[in-house]
């Protein structure tokens, strides 16, 4: 955090009066300031300027100087409570309200401001003010919550660790923020965490607060940039660099076995061996054989190794047949290693055997001598002897068998479960313990040798932090940093690697691409306002509630069809130019079904609608806004070919099936659309699944295409996009005049 200030931001909390309920807001933030809360940050959008002044005085007298107090929005009513007094430490802005450096000029240079910031855009303004115009960003929301409504999509852990690394400024996460996120959050670079409703509306605030206070302090020395950082961010051993060994498989493709092991125990600041114990010749897409060498030659590598080298932890893998299980066996009684991780492999994620069927006994000889074992499900199964469990609570009932019945410490892993998570959990049956990692799942078809990974990048850092739970915790981080960027590596047809040293590269300044879903996240918040704009323009909120009159959708219809013309001509153009024929193929069917679209319309609704002789009467002009866009569509193919072309006409594609969606489910406003809405079948078109699907091939197109194109194209691209965007508003914006918006060219 920033030293400036002695202010301390580990724990927000933010007021609500309604949740506080009859125990009022001061009672509520006497008890939680008893219970650590740092920061207390009056929230009341509802009162008057005189009732807040009101309930600064009294929040200012109760917390008397244990905490720091700072007022949202009203930097009004900060200079007025100051005026009188009233000892109040600062302000916490929104985007939309007084500018920060407003607010630095009239509060001086000791004053808490605080900005949320949930965008790279909002990110990017910050960094162009003054240094110490912000003193912390509010970062969120991290899980969806209901204390805010409207708030802009989740971000995460994962997305607020990404934003978090993007700014100096120090970042407090907020929305939805629970005491068990706490650890994650610090690891992600958290300075700290704001609470609404888990201290508001807990039966005990004080020990609300007092939990999210210990489990900050308990995450201390764990934090990204707590002491002195390894490429991982986890603090260095005391005694220098764990040396670990690895004794696995080769896997030439180089995203599993002994190749991953090394990679792995590098990244997260180990130095690695290997002593193999078998060859795989394999790929991404499967293995097509293996070569066992005589196992009296690995038991050449191992002694040869443990003569010379002090080896501070061993990760055990691929042991392909019995022979080679107990050889390892005889050399771990022998030398007994102070760090053992057995990643009991059976089954390759391509489904191909790795052990042979008979070895599966010796093995179960083998896990006592191990001091964790990283099984995922299916070997899991075969080690408690059961069918592969099909829930979480399965998994963790067989790791809790397989924890008795061999006396080892068990990490069940998650990952082949179905679900929107990727649990792991620490089992540990002799002590009675079961401690859970959890996590979204990473949408990514990289998770080749994400076990092999896991389990030395656990053995190094079990050497280097001294304690399981941390070591499980980091390297999770670290995988999932890993995981998230495997696809941008672009090895393979099948299942890639995880990007090993994502974290390392983007730290030392070597770009890591984004992945396609990233592309796809900030594309769409970076559109946010615009999407805001169309949602409230009277076009829209009028066609949502049927009041629309005819005449505006009549013109809107007929703008519509001679866009649509165009439209499909720029589609046919992406279709020409697409690289591949997947991608040309999409294309052409897209400008298909437009020009279907634009007959259908001019035959069921324009005709119906006004009659031909009407038609005759008025002779149709494309507005303004409706050039202008296809001019924009037309330049971005002309000037920017393939990659900025489909950039420009994905929002046509994503806009409608977002707000086609709404309208029609009833997401958009309070009701969902009755049969009897006027524009009930036309709107019914856009929330067809056929065009669902479609907008969903167009973003996954587009968004590969932007994440492995170069930092400019990809920029251009997202300009392009932002500019059709706009386009669409002022589109909506003007076949009714008082909405009629202005886009340059
Ligand atoms: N899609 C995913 N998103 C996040 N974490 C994942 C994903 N797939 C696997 N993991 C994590 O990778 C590690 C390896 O787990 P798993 O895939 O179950 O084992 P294995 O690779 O041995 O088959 C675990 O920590 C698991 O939680
Ligand atoms: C040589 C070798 N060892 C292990 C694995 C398991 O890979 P995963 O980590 O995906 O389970 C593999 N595919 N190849
Ligand atoms: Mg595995």
């Amino acid at each position: 955090m920033s030293s400036r200030h002695p202010f301390d931001l580990s724990l927000t909390l933010v007021t609500d009066a309604a949740l506080c309920g009859e125990r009022g807001v001061a009672a509520v933030v006497a008890e939680a300031v008893a219970g650590g809360a740092t920061i207390v940050q009056l929230r009341d959008k509802l009162a008057s300027t005189e009732q807040l002044l009101e309930q600064v005085a009294e929040l200012a007298g109760v917390i008397d100087g244990r905490a720091a107090l700072v007022v949202n929005d009203r930097l009004d009513v900060v200079v007025a409570a100051r005026e009188r007094g009233i000892r109040v430490d600062g302000v916490h802005l929104g985007q939309s309200d007084a500018a920060v450096l407003a607010a630095r000029d009239a509060l001086g240079p000791d004053a808490i401001v605080g900005l949320t910031a949930n965008t790279r855009a909002h990110l990017d303004a910050v960094a162009r003010l003054p240094r110490g115009t912000v003193d912390y960003l509010g970062v969120g929301v991290i899980r969806p919550t209901s204390t805010k409504p409207d708030h802009p999509p989740a971000l995460g852990v994962d997305g607020f660790a990404v934003l978090a690394a993007a700014t100096d400024v120090p970042c407090v996460a907020i929305g939805g923020v629970g005491a068990a996120d706490v650890p994650e959050l610090r690891r992600a670079g958290a300075a700290g965490v704001a609470v609404v409703s888990a201290i508001c509306a807990a039966p005990d605030p004080r020990a609300a607060a007092a939990e999210f206070a210990a489990r900050w302090a308990a995450s201390a020395g764990i934090e990204a940039d707590g002491g002195s950082p390894t490429a991982s961010g986890a603090p260095r051993p005391a005694g220098g660099v764990p040396r670990v060994l690895s004794i696995a498989g080769s896997d030439p493709s180089g995203g599993a076995g002994i190749q991953a092991d090394l990679k792995s125990i590098a990244a997260v600041g180990g130095y690695g061996m290997a002593a193999i114990t078998a060859l795989t010749a394999q790929n991404t897409r499967g293995v097509r054989g293996v070569h066992v060498p005589p196992a009296t030659f690995l038991a050449d590598q191992l002694d040869t190794i443990a003569d010379d080298i002090e080896v501070d932890a061993v990760k055990i893998g691929m042991l392909a047949n019995a022979e080679v299980i107990d050889t390892v066996a005889a050399w771990l009684r022998r030398i007994r290693p102070p760090v053992v991780v057995l990643d009991p492999v059976m089954v390759a994620t391509s489904g191909d055997r790795l052990l042979d069927p008979d070895a599966e006994r010796a093995l179960r000889d083998l896990l006592p001598l191990a001091d964790l074992v990283t099984p995922n499900v299916a070997e899991l199964a075969v080690l408690a002897d059961a069918e592969p469990a099909t829930t979480w609570a399965g998994v963790i009932a067989q790791a809790e068998t397989v924890s008795a019945g061999f006396g080892v410490r068990v990490l069940a892993k998650g990952g082949h479960l179905d679900g929107a998570t990727a649990p792991d959990a620490l089992v540990d049956a002799a002590a009675a313990t079961i401690v859970e990692f959890d996590g979204e799942r990473i949408a990514t078809t990289a998770t080749h040798g994400t076990g092999c990974s896991l389990s030395s990048a656990l053995a190094t850092l079990r050497a280097s932090l001294g304690a399981w739970e941390p070591a499980v915790a980091e390297a999770r981080r670290w995988l999932r940093e890993s995981l998230r960027h495997g696809e941008s590596l672009a090895v393979g047809g099948g299942h890639g690697p995880v990007h090993h040293f994502a974290g390392l590269w983007s730290r030392g300044g070597l770009a890591t691409a984004p992945t396609p879903a990233e592309v796809e996240a900030e594309w769409w918040a970076e559109i946010a306002d615009v999407r805001r704009a169309i949602d409230e323009l009277p076009f829209i909120r009028a066609l949502a509630d049927g009041s629309l009159p005819r005449t505006a959708f009549e013109e809107y219809l007929a703008q519509d069809a001679h866009y649509l013309r165009v439209y499909s001509r720029t589609l046919a153009e992406a279709s020409r130019l697409a690289p591949d024929a997947p991608a040309q193929a999409f294309w052409a069917a897209g400008a298909q079904r437009c020009l279907d679209g634009e007959l259908a319309l001019h035959r069921d609704r324009l005709h119906d609608l006004r009659g031909p002789r009407d038609q005759r009467a008025r002779p149709f002009e494309p507005n303004a806004a409706n050039t202008a866009y296809l001019d924009h569509l037309v330049a971005s193919g002309s000037r920017g070919g393939y990659a900025e072309l489909i950039a420009a006409v994905l929002p046509c594609y994503w806009i409608y099936d977002d707000l086609g969606r709404r309208l029609v489910t009833g997401g958009f406003g309070p009701e969902a659309l009755s049969p009897e809405h006027p524009y009930a079948d036309w709107l019914a078109m856009y929330g067809e699944p056929a065009f669902e699907l479609a907008t969903r091939q167009a973003i996954d197109t587009v968004a590969a295409v932007a994440s492995r194109a170069t930092p400019a194209v990809r920029a251009r691209m997202l300009r392009a996009f932002r500019r059709s965007a706009e386009h669409e508003l002022a589109f909506f914006a003007a076949p009714w005049p008082a909405d009629r918006i202005e886009v340059d060219a």
